[in-house]
């Protein structure tokens, strides 16, 4: 049987069927689609401008290499004009992150793009080996997005790109369908995300690109990426689409339903706005898992969490507002506005939060009460350590450092 040639060039082999449409493509022109369509999305949606100064979320994986790779090719392309740099953030989980920082420090190299590594451990006084030692899987500490945004401000950079892409957008607009939760729902499908904590935004130049095809374009141009998945948060998934297509679908059903969210219903930054803290609050990448607890304190700070965690679901009420709508059992008496989170600031951290006091300064809290038994086993391994979380444990009193 003769070889199948490009749907695009008509000419060279096909080696890929595009899982987003069927097109069968020639490596040459799938790379070439594939970068297209990113720089569509930028310059559809004004991503960037010239001279901006971008931090990517660096974590090893697929989709932020994808992502430096592809920021790298499109910039010097098209003249964005953009200084790129990398951030890695270093949770401390041994055997994992370490490793995956190896591969972020080679992409530096291959991008020739200068790498900044900010740690859990010296922001926050905790690592998560630590906090998993501690308090088993369940600790959920969401503190990966303001670590990002507080290694951007170390660097002085005011925007912060990361690999999520439209599988990743599609599964957050079914799991808040799921949940009833529009609010969020809305922050999950738009492709810049303001901070809660801090002027830095936040997006997702990838957001309409498929997970299966990432991969395919780092086989493709051979990029160097780290595979293994992280121990305390395996991979899940809400939404498996039968139909590749129908991950696009999900998208842009969600950014319809999006569309219904008021962007700004109240005053003081209380409103839904497209606020990332508020998506860090129930999302996280590592520690979200459930697992063992150790009593006592623990199981008192646990309980807190999960009073906040069911304060929260009752706090958002979803009503969709429809012209000239009888009441009915999905209309509302007064349909004016959707009714929105409200969403204040964490009296500890500063950090937007819909609780007086954020997660993850209540899980901080409670670990730092125990931890003095921590600090004299550290202590009796290795005196610097000691004095080092000692000094740690001061600078993580929870004020907005
Ligand atoms: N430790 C980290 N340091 C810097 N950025 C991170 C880190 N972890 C995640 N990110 C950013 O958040 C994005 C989504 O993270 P997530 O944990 O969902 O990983 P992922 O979908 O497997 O992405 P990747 O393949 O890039 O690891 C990443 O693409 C990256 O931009």
């Amino acid at each position: 049987m003769a070889p199948t040639t490009c749907f695009n060039c008509k000419e060279a082999r096909a080696v890929i069927i595009r899982p987003k449409n069927r097109h069968k493509l020639c490596r040459a022109c799938f790379i070439e689609v594939f970068e297209t369509e990113v720089h569509e999305t930028i310059t559809g949606t004004n991503l960037f401008f010239p001279g901006e100064r971008i931090a990517i979320g660096a974590s090893g994986g697929k989709d932020s290499t994808v992502l430096a790779a592809v920021l790298k090719t499109l910039n010097e392309r098209y003249n964005y004009g953009l200084d790129l740099c990398l951030l890695s953030i270093d949770e401390g989980i041994r055997g994992y992150r370490d490793d995956s920082l190896e591969t972020v420090k080679r992409n530096a190299k291959q991008y020739d793009m200068p790498l900044t590594i900010v740690g859990y451990g010296e922001l926050y006084g905790w690592t998560m080996d630590q906090v998993v030692e501690q308090i088993g899987k369940k600790g959920k500490l969401h503190i990966l997005w303001r670590a990002l945004d507080r290694g951007a401000a170390r660097l002085d950079i005011q925007h912060v790109v990361t690999g999520h892409n439209a599988d990743d957008v599609a599964e957050t607009v079914m799991m808040n369908l799921l949940r009833g939760d529009l609010p969020r729902l809305s922050r999950g499908t738009s492709i810049v995300t303001a901070s809660g904590g801090s002027d830095i935004k936040r997006s997702k130049p990838l957001k309409y690109a498929y997970e299966k095809e990432i991969v395919l374009y780092a086989h493709h141009r051979q990029l160097d990426y780290f595979t293994t998945e992280c121990i305390y948060s395996p991979r899940h998934s809400a939404a498996v689409p039968i139909r590749p297509s129908s991950i696009l679908d999900i998208v842009k059903s969600g950014e319809d339903m999006a569309a219904l969210v008021p962007r700004d219903t109240s005053q003081d930054g209380k409103s839904c706005k497209t606020t990332a803290a508020a998506e860090e609050e129930n999302t996280g990448s590592c520690g979200s898992q459930n697992g063992r607890t150790s009593g006592g304190e623990m199981a008192a700070m646990e309980k807190q969490l999960t009073e906040n965690e069911t304060a929260e679901a009752h706090e958002t009420e979803i009503q969709l507002p429809r012209k000239g709508a009888k009441n009915t059992k999905n209309t509302v008496k007064s349909s004016k506005a959707v009714k929105s989170q409200t969403l204040g600031h964490c009296e500890r951290c500063g950090y937007i939060s819909s609780q007086r006091v954020c997660k993850a300064c209540t899980l901080l809290e409670g670990l730092n009460r125990n931890r003095p038994k921590t600090a004299i086993e550290v202590g009796m391994e290795d005196e610097e350590g000691s004095s080092t979380l000692m000094r740690q444990m001061e600078r993580t009193q929870l004020t907005n450092s």
